[in-house]
């Protein structure tokens, strides 16, 4: 358990550059993420949305400032820090049940566990019926299933998600946003997300952030105020609407910015 107080993730003034003589990506980026809080990063092509998430899970060094992660540094942060990518990476040579368990098998844990763990996080995506299937045998959805089923294994408190459902086609899209707010109601694990689109943000989101380019830094940040839990009448609410709109709004000055 984390001490009282200490935010899940905290970025203090954070500059990254690649490179000593190459211009800042990320400039002066302050952002405390508290327990709980679902944040997601909205922000032009190559505003550095990525790269902020690879700082915090301790994949890519910082240039300057400081980033804590339930008060460790992301390195040492990494054994409770899930990253979900773009693409499912799944392994092809491995059945839907394997894939799931690679992690656990990785930390040696005894093999009954590692059984009965995987079992029931195939049912909580939905997947059980396939998890002797290999990933070639299943559709974009149900891999992205599967790579959440696979970042939930090691029980993360903290999530990190690149544009985890960019290759799915709406409804999937719209379905699979529904079940992961599911999830995160039972788990109850602090989000970081990234993704282009606005919709899904609001959607999804107790907090969005929305980044200028060049060098990246922190434009502006809504507070989303819809009611919980979310569902698909959630989308069809004036409310969700108007915070749409205006998320597009800042989204479009801060491209111009
Ligand atoms: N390993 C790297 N070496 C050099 N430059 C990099 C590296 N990774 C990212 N960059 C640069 O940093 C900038 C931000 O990239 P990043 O992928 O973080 O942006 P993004 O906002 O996630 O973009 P997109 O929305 O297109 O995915 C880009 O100009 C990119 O070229």
């Amino acid at each position: 358990m984390s001490a009282p107080g200490i935010p899940e993730v905290l970025l203090t003034n954070v500059t990254k550059r690649f490179g000593p003589s190459a211009a800042p990506v990320l400039d002066a980026i302050s952002l405390t993420v508290e327990r709980g809080e679902f944040v997601t990063l909205l922000g032009p092509s190559g505003c550095g949305k990525s790269t902020l998430l690879k700082l915090v899970a301790g994949l890519s060094p910082i240039t300057s400032g400081e980033i804590t992660v339930n008060g460790m540094t992301p390195v040492n942060a990494r054994p409770i820090v899930s990253f979900v990518f773009q693409d499912a990476t799944l392994l092809p040579w491995r059945t839907v049940e394997k894939n799931v368990a690679l992690a656990l098998e990785l930390e040696g844990r005894p093999r009954d566990e590692t059984a009965q763990t995987t079992q029931s996080l195939l049912q909580l995506v939905d997947l059980s019926h396939v998890a002797q299937h290999y990933p070639r045998q299943l559709s974009g959805g149900m891999k992205m299933r599967v790579s959440i089923a696979r970042a939930l294994a090691t029980r993360p408190r903290v999530l990190l998600m690149d544009e985890p459902f960019a290759a799915l086609d709406e409804i999937t899209r719209d379905r699979m946003n529904e079940e992961l707010l599911r999830l995160r109601a039972e788990q109850d694990w602090t989000v970081l997300f990234v993704t282009h689109s606005v919709a899904e943000a609001i959607f999804l989101s107790s907090r969005v952030i929305i980044l200028a380019p060049h060098p990246g830094r922190i434009a502006h940040e809504l507070t989303i105020d819809l009611p919980w839990p979310r569902t698909a009448e959630t989308r069809e609410s004036e409310a969700f609407d108007a915070l749409v709109n205006r998320a597009s709004r800042l989204l479009r000055e801060a491209h111009r910015a």
